[in-house]
């Protein structure tokens, strides 16, 4: 027991694990492109843990498409790690069980902490959270905020960023704020966690589309809006007029380039839609490239731009150092693409201690559903502030979704139902399993796209 927090001994084994290959044909109205990926299909890979009990864990992580088939392999190589485990006993010390599953002296190869085998790491992990959310009968964040810090603290593994934050330090910076949690709790299920929209600036639709999507974000509330740029300067220039001339110049303004720019292309290319003031520039250049990203920080500050990138950031580690050489002044924190919740929380502490905002990233299937849980915990327990952070916003795939977000007037409302909202309705998921899908069938028949089943590529077999 952890203050007025019982844990109960649930004795409940992990009986099975499926996973399933998940995804839908946006690349058909161009949703979610950008300059790298100019034709996505949002996808994911759908993990559910069943228990000897009726309680579920649903967890996922996001692809686009090409390829999910591997993270399912990957999460099925993980599964003998986790299928006859007790839960009560990962929650009992889950950074234990989290660095077992990321360190299997075999698979570790295949990694480490990287990569397919990390967003496998994920989906799995993120499925054991919703877990411990639904077994405490508790929203997400709802769980994390009524722990004891002690409790919380426990599930990350701080081995590789101890040099940055330790437990101590963790367990400090909560208690520091437990003061005012209550009325912080409040406004996030009355007035909500304020969001950006990134629904109207897809680097494929037309301009027409584009103007009507921003002044319909507008007109409900928005004031923030990002605008996808990177292929062609002049098309980059008009488009950020077209875009100011509708939103104004009080309401803010992102741009994101999606790792298309060399270092010296990106600074040049950002000089010329400095103009635009854009409040910062998202992956200028390389996810990995640490030094590259503090290069182009130096330079754009002078111009009142900051950097923003961590979508495709593959770790703690990597986070560490680019929060260590300032080479991000906006920290996007991404639900799948680093080791599931317990790896998120060593990143808001390390974003923390080194004063940099987290904004996380969202444009993805079910990202908005669960980002929205790790941003509020961090306004209740750990930074107290909205100051200069926002919770990104796509309109994408809600509606397969048990529990979707709920959005008013630009701002994340807390949300009620246990779990941390991963939970994907059963038709959508019949119909969207690729390639046996009802609807895959449908779309393969139209010849909407080519069908895997008849090429010489591996797939995932049927359930
Ligand atoms: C391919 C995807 O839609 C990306 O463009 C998207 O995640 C994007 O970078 C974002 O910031 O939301
Ligand atoms: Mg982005």
């Amino acid at each position: 027991m952890f203050g007025n927090t019982m844990y109960r001994d649930t004795g409940l084994k992990i009986r099975t694990l499926h996973v399933r290959d998940i995804r839908f044909p946006t690349s058909l109205g161009s949703h979610g492109s950008d300059a790298m990926h100019v034709d996505c299909n949002y996808s994911c890979t759908y993990v559910i843990i069943y228990t000897e009990g009726d309680v579920e864990g649903h967890g996922l992580t996001f692809t686009i498409g090409h390829g999910n088939e591997i993270v399912v392999a990957a999460v099925k190589s993980l599964s003998p790690l986790v299928v006859g485990q007790d839960a009560d006993q990962i929650f009992n010390d889950f950074a234990c069980f989290w660095r077992k599953l990321t360190s299997d002296s075999q698979l570790r190869w295949i990694g480490p902490e990287k990569g397919v085998i990390h967003l496998a790491t994920a989906a799995i992990i993120n499925a054991l959270w919703d877990l411990w959310a639904n077994l405490q009968q508790k929203p997400l964040w709802k769980l994390l905020v009524d722990m004891e810090p002690e409790k919380l603290v426990s599930t990350i593994d701080f081995r590789y960023i101890s040099d940055v934050v330790t437990k101590e330090e963790a367990v400090a910076m909560l208690k520091a704020m437990e003061t005012g949690k209550e009325e912080r709790e409040e406004q996030m299920k009355r007035v909500g966690y304020p969001a950006y929209t990134t629904q109207a600036g897809w680097l494929g639709y037309s301009n027409e589309h584009v103007k009507t999507l921003c002044s319909q974000y507008l007109a409900n509330g928005f004031t923030a809006f990002k605008v996808k740029v990177g292929q062609n300067l002049e098309d980059d220039r008009r488009r950020c007029t077209m875009v100011r001339k509708i939103i104004g110049w009080d309401n803010k303004l992102m741009v994101d380039a999606n790792q298309v720019w060399d270092i010296e292309q990106a600074i040049e290319w950002m000089k010329q839609l400095a103009e635009f003031k854009p409040l910062w520039i998202e992956e200028p250049t390389s996810p990995d490239d640490i030094l590259g990203h503090a290069t182009i920080s130096k330079a754009l500050k002078p111009l009142g731009i900051g950097v923003a990138t961590g979508e495709m950031c593959c770790n703690r580690v990597m986070f560490k150092q680019f929060l260590q050489a300032r080479a991000m002044q906006y920290c996007q924190i991404d639900s799948c693409r680093i080791g599931g919740v317990n790896e998120v929380l060593s990143v808001y502490f390390m974003a923390k201690k080194l004063g940099v905002p987290v904004c996380p990233h969202a444009g993805g299937v079910g990202l908005c559903e669960m980002v929205q849980h790790l941003q509020i915990f961090d306004y209740i327990c750990l930074t107290g502030t909205t100051e200069g952070r926002m919770i990104e916003y796509t309109n994408q795939q809600h509606e397969h979704f048990e529990n979707p977000i709920k959005v008013i007037h630009a701002h994340y409302i807390a949300p009620k139902m246990p779990g941390y909202s991963t939970v994907m309705k059963p038709d959508s998921v019949e119909a969207y399993e690729y390639p046996h899908g009802s609807k895959w069938q449908e779309m393969f028949a139209k010849g909407l796209f080519p069908d895997p089943t008849k090429q010489n590529v591996f797939v995932c077999p049927a359930k």
